[in-house]
């Protein structure tokens, strides 16, 4: 009777990491809008806003060790990285509330764009767990990868002002004058050689915004979808963009999809790549793994 008392009676701490500037959207109002619409018979809540880049990690990372149960990323992809990796590491419970520019794992997993429909989704605490991976040690959560969109990231990264134009501007002015690189790719000890565009590896199906590199990927299949983009020219760029809009990439001439668990990439020369769409410089070499139904997630009513 007194267990029961205490499962009634005992709410669940969750906090709040708010990225002020992601998707280039103000989010002064977010802490009273999450006040007015969370269970306040579930939920004891809390409110952080990041101050710099990394922020994210250090504010999950005590939440932590302060008991709270919940961390919700409020942001995207790169903010859901930075928590999800302390999330992860404590194995705690991962709530999204999406507010970046693409939002590739929130809309792969169906969580509502509208914030008081994603707050009713936090407050159904549905948890599943979805894989995981890590690109030379660091994990991801959506997508990684290297070529001309890493490039884009690159750029985009010391690029002031965020959002969709921004990404769409600096990628067609780069566009015209990006080299395919030779890449040696090796999918559970199966080796390929490829010159190409894009060298993506996906865990969902898509970088955000709705925009598909790997229609079929699935978050709980405990495989990585390794996309490769080959050379291809320019004037069969529009058919690609709509293949991508439409979730059609698996049928096109261009695009090469290899499933594994353990990836190992040598390329030509160092460059940038991106991690969910955060760039980082790295060598010549490459070792990914997949790390199976390794993160707990709140999610609407969905199975994958
Ligand atoms: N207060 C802050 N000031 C500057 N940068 C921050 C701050 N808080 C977080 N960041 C950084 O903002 C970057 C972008 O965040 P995020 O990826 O969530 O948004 P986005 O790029 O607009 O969305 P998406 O990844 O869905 O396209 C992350 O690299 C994160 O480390």
């Amino acid at each position: 009777m007194q267990l029961l008392k205490n499962v009634t009676l005992s709410k669940t701490n969750i906090l709040f990491i708010i990225n002020p500037i992601s998707g280039g959207r103000d989010k002064t109002n977010i802490p009273g809008l999450i006040d007015q619409h969370l269970d306040k018979a579930r939920f004891n809540a809390n409110f952080r806003f990041t101050e710099y880049a990394g922020h994210a990690s250090e504010l999950a990372a005590e939440a932590g060790q302060k008991n709270f149960d919940v961390i919700v990323a409020v942001g995207g992809d790169g903010t859901i990285n930075e928590v999800g990796t302390e999330v992860l590491k404590q194995d705690k419970i991962l709530g999204i509330l999406p507010f970046g520019s693409g939002n590739g794992l929130s809309r792969y997993l169906q969580i509502p764009m509208d914030t008081v429909k994603a707050i009713k989704v936090i407050n159904g605490l549905r948890t599943m767990r979805i894989d995981t991976a890590t690109f030379n040690g660091r994990p991801f959560f959506n997508m990684s990868g290297m070529g001309f969109d890493a490039h884009i990231s690159d750029l985009f990264a010391s690029d002031k002002k965020r959002g969709l134009s921004g990404y769409v501007k600096t990628g067609l002015k780069e566009l015209l004058n990006y080299k395919p690189e030779l890449y040696q790719i090796e999918v559970d000890g199966k080796s390929i050689s490829r010159a190409a565009f894009v060298v993506s590896i996906a865990n969902s199906s898509q970088y955000g915004n709705n925009t598909y590199i790997s229609p079929e990927a699935s978050v709980t299949d405990g495989l990585l979808d390794v996309c490769v983009i080959k050379s291809f020219p320019l004037l069969r760029l529009p058919k690609l963009a709509i293949q991508m809009l439409r979730g059609k990439t698996h049928h096109s001439k261009v695009v090469e999809i290899i499933r594994g668990r353990q990836i190992r990439i040598l390329r030509d020369k160092a460059a940038a790549i991106h991690i969910d769409g955060e760039p980082y410089q790295m060598g010549k070499e490459i070792e990914i793994a997949v790390v199976p139904l390794s993160l707990n997630i709140i999610t609407p009513a969905y199975e994958a």
